[in-house]
């Protein structure tokens, strides 16, 4: 039987991870508009760019051509930064095949639409099977073979188990779920609490305020996620307290070291300039309040967040403006 062909849009480090797992399971195409990390990769099996002289599987190929890398594709796998995915998927629309299921990686909100990943998805390519694939999985550590676990969530089970196969390695484990929507919120929910994180880590403020910040941070993401229907045990899974506490400590997530630069009284362009790949937060924290707002749900630490990235708030004032609220029943209440 002819094994299926994996599309994967987006070059930058995380594209790249997945692409050089799924090339180990079937022929697999990687696109990125940057020609030189499509020669790198076609050349050089590294993506110099994105993930420094780590070695990716030789037998992922590369290539600028849209249409083409569409056209193949029996499986369509999304690894844009979120505020680009809709364009993207609009230049792939008339490529793709009709039946082509989608699996999002993507962990971000779209500003202006509020919608999460897999509904830009089914809008802009109606009738498609969609799916998200989200965890623990900071994507350097990824590449370099160490062990890893994620959830595919997806509505239909039988293709969820079918894209598991392609999706994973013996390193690299992939669970299935059928919420696509608490996998998905969890997933761009934490990249919020990640700033929050580095606030408290780039202020010096010590491991039992980071503690407590992921700790509260858990309760407003499951908060959030369950008023916009996710199940309440997928926020205590990899996707949640699995992601929350690897991006939340972990010296490369790219989102943590924003809170930390904003601490340090660095802004956002000098943030950009330095960090060079996206942080989703940034974009996705006033989608966030929104959301919170309109679904009645109270998320001191994401208006926080919010308040220093998008309203000048100085991070030392966010931590005082926290501390300040009198804690009510840890569970219950609704103070932070
Ligand atoms: N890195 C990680 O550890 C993980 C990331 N994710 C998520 O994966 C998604 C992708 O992130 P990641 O790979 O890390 O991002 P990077 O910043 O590493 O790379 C972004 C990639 O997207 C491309 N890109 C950016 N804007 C556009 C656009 N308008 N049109 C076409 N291509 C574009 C970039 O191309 P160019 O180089 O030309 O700018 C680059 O190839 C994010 O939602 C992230 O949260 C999820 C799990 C782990
Ligand atoms: O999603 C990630 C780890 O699971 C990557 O986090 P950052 O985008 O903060 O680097």
């Amino acid at each position: 039987m002819r094994r299926p062909h994996v599309t994967i849009l987006g070059g930058g480090s995380w594209g790249t991870a997945v692409a050089s797992i799924a090339a180990r399971n079937a022929p697999t195409t990687i696109w990125a508009r940057d020609e030189a990390t499509v020669e790198d990769i076609n050349t050089r099996h590294i993506n110099s760019r994105y993930l420094g002289d780590l070695p990716i599987n030789p037998a992922l190929r590369a290539t600028t051509d849209l249409a083409q890398a569409v056209a193949q594709a029996d499986v369509l796998v999304l690894g844009v930064p979120s505020q680009a995915c809709r364009a993207v998927l609009g230049e792939a629309a008339d490529h793709l095949r009709p039946w082509v299921p989608v699996v999002s990686l993507v962990k971000g909100l779209e500003q202006g639409s509020q919608l999460r990943m897999t509904e830009v998805v089914s809008e802009v390519l109606p009738g498609h099977p969609v799916g998200v694939l989200n965890g623990p999985n900071i994507a350097r550590e990824i590449v370099q073979g160490y062990a890893a676990a994620a959830t595919l969530a997806m509505p239909d089970q039988q293709l969820a188990e079918s894209l598991q196969g392609i999706l994973r390695s013996t390193m690299f484990r992939v669970y299935t779920s059928t919420d696509v929507v608490g996998v998905e919120v969890a997933g761009a929910l934490k990249n919020i609490f990640a700033i929050a994180t580095g606030f408290g880590d780039g202020l010096e403020a010590g491991d039992n305020t980071r503690a407590m910040v992921i700790t509260r941070s858990l309760r407003e993401l499951t908060r959030l996620g369950v008023a916009m229907g996710g199940h309440e045990q997928t926020f205590s899974g990899l996707a949640g307290m699995g992601d929350l506490i690897a991006t939340c400590t972990s010296p490369h997530s790219r989102n943590r070291r924003v809170g930390i630069m904003l601490a340090q009284g660095k802004n956002l362009d000098e943030i950009a300039a330095e960090l060079k790949q996206v942080a989703e937060g940034v974009k996705s924290s006033s989608v966030v309040v929104e959301l919170a707002r309109e679904h009645g749900v109270e998320m001191r630490i994401a208006r926080e967040v919010d308040a220093v990235i998008n309203h000048g708030q100085a991070v030392v004032k966010a931590y005082r403006g926290l501390l300040r609220e009198a804690p009510e029943h840890e569970f219950h209440g609704e103070s932070w």
